[in-house]
């Protein structure tokens, strides 16, 4: 089976222009078939400030009214993903930036109101992806790079964490290649110590997820990201790791960041 790497970026990343470089430098030279999907939360959450819009956050997912999903198609769809895939031509991988709508290649279902209404978020399935479309792309040559904006199949765009598609993305495409998850943030890792950037755990077994929530190891954001790391991992895609953007060169010598396990 080919090999291909499903690399995720998240938004304090894109947010600072050297270490964005970097990671870009890095994942352009990285050998075979690869995917980028991009997050951007950070700076949809400024802009919206900027006009008067305060973003509301619940387990990670932006409640998303009308008025932020245009922030939000807007600032992925737009702005993240164009000037991401023009720096990427820059340097020399041949990017082609687009939303789940484009080519229909992620079609989710728009999250059920329960006790909160999350409004246009996008819940994905086994069906979502089209693991063909992508794979076409591949085989033309380019490298797709997918923002957190997807459909629904009946005009309404959809607001997905982008930790999601990535892990989707993933499991769809591992029927076709032998597929690795990378999931890139400014830490080194997932750390025993949040505040230590030299506690990096090397290896998280997915028996010992509940533990390391239990006991506050892991936090917040960290929470969905290994969850969503350990789906991955479930459903056949062959390794997964969280590290940190501007290391990405070590993925080669397999010191970098943390390895999920079985
Ligand atoms: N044990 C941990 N190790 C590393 N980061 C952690 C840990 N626990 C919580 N975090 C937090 O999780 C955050 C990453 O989640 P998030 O902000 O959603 O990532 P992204 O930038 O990829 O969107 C880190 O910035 C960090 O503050
Ligand atoms: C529904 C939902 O929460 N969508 C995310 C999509 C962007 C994202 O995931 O960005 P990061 O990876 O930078 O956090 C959001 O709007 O924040």
């Amino acid at each position: 089976m080919k090999q291909l790497t499903i690399i995720k970026i998240g938004g304090n990343v894109i947010d600072n222009s050297e270490n964005l470089h970097q990671f870009l430098l890095d994942f352009t030279a990285l050998p075979g078939d690869k995917i980028l999907v991009h997050g951007g939360g950070k700076i949809a959450t400024e802009l919206g400030e900027s006009l008067g819009i305060e973003a509301k956050m619940v387990e990670g997912r932006r409640i998303t009214d009308i008025e932020t999903l245009r922030i939000v198609t807007m600032v992925y769809a737009g702005l993240i993903n164009k000037n991401m895939v023009a720096q990427l031509q820059a340097k020399g991988s041949n990017a082609i930036g687009l939303t789940g709508a484009d080519g229909n290649i992620i079609k989710a279902k728009k999250r059920p109101v329960k006790e909160i209404d999350y409004g246009f978020v996008g819940d994905l399935d086994e069906n979502s992806v089209s693991a063909e479309t992508l794979d076409r792309l591949l085989k033309a040559g380019l490298v797709p790079v997918l923002c957190a904006i997807t459909h629904d199949g009946e005009t309404q765009l959809l607001n997905t964490n982008a930790d999601t598609i990535a892990s989707s993305v993933a499991v769809a495409m591992s029927s076709l290649y032998e597929t690795r998850l990378v999931y890139c943030f400014e830490k080194k890792g997932v750390l025993k110590d949040v505040n230590d950037d030299n506690s990096v755990v090397r290896e998280i077994k997915a028996n010992e997820f509940e533990s390391l929530k239990a006991d506050g190891t892991v936090q917040g954001g960290m929470i969905p990201k290994l969850h969503n790391a350990f789906e991955a991992i479930k459903k056949g895609v062959s390794a997964v790791y969280i590290g940190k953007a501007d290391e990405l060169a070590e993925l080669a010598e397999e010191t970098f960041g943390t390895k999920m396990l079985k």
